[in-house]
């Protein structure tokens, strides 16, 4: 099926199926493949688009009105947007907003990032939906001439991310501290001068904001690379540890990363991990994870709190889930998404060991469940 909708388009996405879409493209020219996924946040496109657990994927945007805030130097969520390409429903307006410095289109092309705006997102999301997250080769190619047989074999050739460890990628190369804390009203950034915690974070390709919470929640943040070992951690005397968010498939990225968390919890640590952080420590401790048919992307997904009752609106980012089926005795379901009842969340039994499949560092999205970084800390000072 073709949607000839467009006259003179400059991109073309193009699905594994054969379905292309035509469009006016912004940002970098030149074409890429990945998976394609949909995010239905309506707001934080750069937070979105710099998060690097999107590594491998393009996001499809279903809030109508992207680009029209610009971008800045502060909501970066890692130094370079790491999501493939984007698209949009219509092209981005020239930016309205005090903090911008800057149009979506010329910092994704200074970032070698491919954009395609006047696309239906509502067909293509519903497609997605039907399909399941489907292979795609987005092209953005100024003089219009399109290759689209070559294109959908692209798509077709596509790996996708089942197995595929994509961690490596974005990890940091050499171990560094964070000090800095949550944005406030008006001085931006503020430092942690007096943390009461130290914590080791394992980078799987951590977002900023999860770093800026644990130093918010009382930490001193030291982060060490995805293939650091449990003696390599061990050996900083932590407090507590964290496993950072991440892309790609939790079990291929947890065949170095299972033994690390294995052998933090032979050392009786605090450990609190997020999203594949989460999935790695449930491999860790005897379940499952599975791919899901399109995920869960968005700011606004319900979760409710198994112990308590409390429902959280978060936010989240992933395309693989927990098996809560798979869960060893001695492992408690926490959290539960009330969209499709998928598991958001475990913890030891007898352990201050837990984790959480949403985003509670937000970035974007609602801070409703920050209470978890304050629950890591109590846990650090109870030991
Ligand atoms: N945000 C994340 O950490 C994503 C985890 C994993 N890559 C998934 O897609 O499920």
């Amino acid at each position: 099926m073709v949607d000839t909708s467009q006259s003179h388009p400059t991109a073309c996405l193009a699905l594994a199926d054969g379905t292309v879409f035509y469009g006016r493209g912004f940002g970098a020219t030149g074409d890429t493949v990945a998976e394609l996924c949909f995010n239905t946040a309506m707001t934080g496109y750069q937070e979105i688009m710099t998060d690097p657990s999107y590594a491998g994927q393009i996001v499809t945007f279903t809030f109508p009105h992207i680009g029209n805030t610009g971008v800045n130097a502060d909501d970066d969520e890692t130094a370079d947007p790491v999501a493939e390409g984007m698209v949009v429903k219509w092209d981005p307006t020239e930016p309205s907003s005090w903090r911008s410095t800057q149009t979506l289109g010329d910092w994704l092309a200074r970032r070698g990032r491919i954009a395609i705006g006047g696309v239906d997102t509502r067909r293509l999301t519903r497609a997605i939906r039907q399909q399941g997250a489907p292979h795609v080769a987005l092209s953005h190619d100024p003089t219009g001439n399109f290759d689209i047989g070559a294109l959908v074999e692209k798509a077709r050739g596509f790996a996708g991310l089942e197995g595929v460890d994509l961690a490596k990628g974005v990890t940091c190369a050499q171990s560094y501290r964070w000090d800095e804390m949550r944005w406030a009203w008006p001085d931006g950034y503020p430092r942690q001068s007096q943390p009461k915690y130290k914590v080791v974070a394992v980078d799987y390709g951590a977002k900023r904001n999860i770093l800026r919470c644990l130093a918010s929640a009382g930490c001193d943040v030291t982060v060490l690379p995805a293939t650091a070992t449990a003696q390599d951690i061990l050996a900083h005397k932590p407090d507590g540890v964290f496993l950072s968010n991440g892309p790609g498939d939790p079990a291929a990225t947890g065949k170095y990363a299972v033994p690390m968390i294995r052998g933090v919890l032979d050392a009786d640590l605090p450990v609190f991990g997020i999203c594949l952080g989460h999935q790695m420590l449930a491999l860790a401790l005897g379940g499952r994870t599975v791919k899901m048919n399109h995920g869960h992307h968005g700011a606004n997904h319900p979760v409710k709190d198994m112990e308590t009752g409390k429902v959280e609106i978060t936010s989240m980012n992933h395309g693989f889930a927990v098996d809560s089926q798979s869960l060893p005795n001695g492992v408690v379901e926490t959290h539960v998404s009330l969209f499709d009842g998928s598991n958001c969340g475990i913890r030891m039994k007898d352990k201050p060991v837990f984790s959480v499949q949403h985003h509670p560092e937000a970035s974007p999205g609602p801070q409703d469940s920050f209470y978890l970084f304050e629950r890591f800390a109590a846990s650090m000072g109870a030991t």
